[in-house]
């Protein structure tokens, strides 16, 4: 069953800007990433699965519920991060996490305790003098509290240490493992290869491929730059070393397609210093799997 549909959804805001006859959806337990560069129309489609935008065509569905007309009855059940997170400045952050736990009629205040802890978040201080990282925890606990069944996440790590970014993609696994339904809007590929099950790769406003993450880790290089004391000693393992794609200086730069034991088996017959992942970006990956221009 699915519990998110967006079908042949449409917001042209002029100049090619928007969403253009989107249609997809994510299954019930499922946590589907939504990926797409600046400007791509990722925040465009949450807001309207948040009923805060009204579509020219199409409609979007949580649960069977239209997301314009029944919203209040979705967001019962509903946590949501938004990309930028507006919060009441003069409150406490503990004060506004009181304030919606009784909105909400969430009487049991112990998960909300058990977030903040999560997250070192101490919350007694006003909104107003909270760093970025600390609203987004705010954000964080918010959206979780109440254990509602769907989340939709839209850029939910932004702001935040790569300790807590960590933290959050546990969270995230852990309550996909308890059956909820994931939307996750992100720029990282990382961030939705370690969470998501698939992945829709949003582009000028059109989903531009939907695919099973394992099927992209699986069809994934690795790149790794190493380096050296001496260009000499790089030249030597640029010649010895399989899938070298280029050497600059003392550095090398290898690209694993298959196995690991004949490029691991390099590393160890030369004197390296340095070992450095070469992260995929977005662009690369567009590029990788569909082609320039395509
Ligand atoms: N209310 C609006 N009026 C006019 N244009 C808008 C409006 N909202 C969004 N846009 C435009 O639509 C495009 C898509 O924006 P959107 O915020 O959905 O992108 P995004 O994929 O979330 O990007 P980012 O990763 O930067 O958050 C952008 O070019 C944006 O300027």
């Amino acid at each position: 069953m699915n519990t998110i549909e967006i079908d042949r959804l449409t917001k042209d805001y002029g100049r090619g800007r928007g969403v253009f006859d989107l249609t997809f959806s994510v299954a019930q337990g499922e946590a589907f990433g939504f990926l797409g560069p600046n400007g791509a129309g990722k925040t465009t489609t949450i807001r309207h699965l948040m009923g805060f935008s009204r579509p020219q065509s199409g409609s979007c569905r949580i649960g069977g519920l239209d997301c314009l007309t029944q919203s209040p009855k979705i967001q019962k059940d509903l946590g949501y991060i938004p990309g930028e997170i507006a919060l009441p400045d003069e409150m406490t952050g503990l004060e506004f996490l009181r304030f919606l736990a009784r909105y909400r009629g969430v009487s049991d205040f112990s998960r909300a305790e058990a977030l903040m802890a999560r997250f070192e978040l101490d919350p007694r201080g006003r909104i107003r003098r909270m760093s970025k990282g600390m609203k987004q925890k705010v954000g964080i606990v918010c959206a979780f509290m109440h254990d509602p069944a769907v989340l939709v996440l839209d850029e939910p790590t932004s702001g935040l240490d790569p300790l807590m970014q960590n933290r959050f993609i546990e969270l995230v696994l852990e309550e996909k493992a308890r059956g909820k339904t994931i939307l996750l809007s992100s720029h990282m590929f990382e961030e939705v290869e370690r969470t998501c099950d698939r992945v829709g790769i949003l582009r000028q406003g059109k989903l531009a491929a939907v695919e099973g993450v394992d099927r992209l880790k699986a069809d994934r290089r690795c790149t790794y730059v190493v380096s050296f004391e001496s260009e000499g000693e790089a030249a030597a393992f640029a010649a010895d070393a399989p899938g070298v794609k280029g050497a600059e200086g003392r550095r090398v730069t290898v690209e694993v397609a298959g196995p690991f034991g004949p490029f691991t088996a390099a590393l160890a017959r030369h004197p390296v210093t340095g070992l450095e992942e070469v992260r995929l970006t977005l662009e690369e990956l567009f590029l990788h799997y569909y082609g320039e221009g395509k």
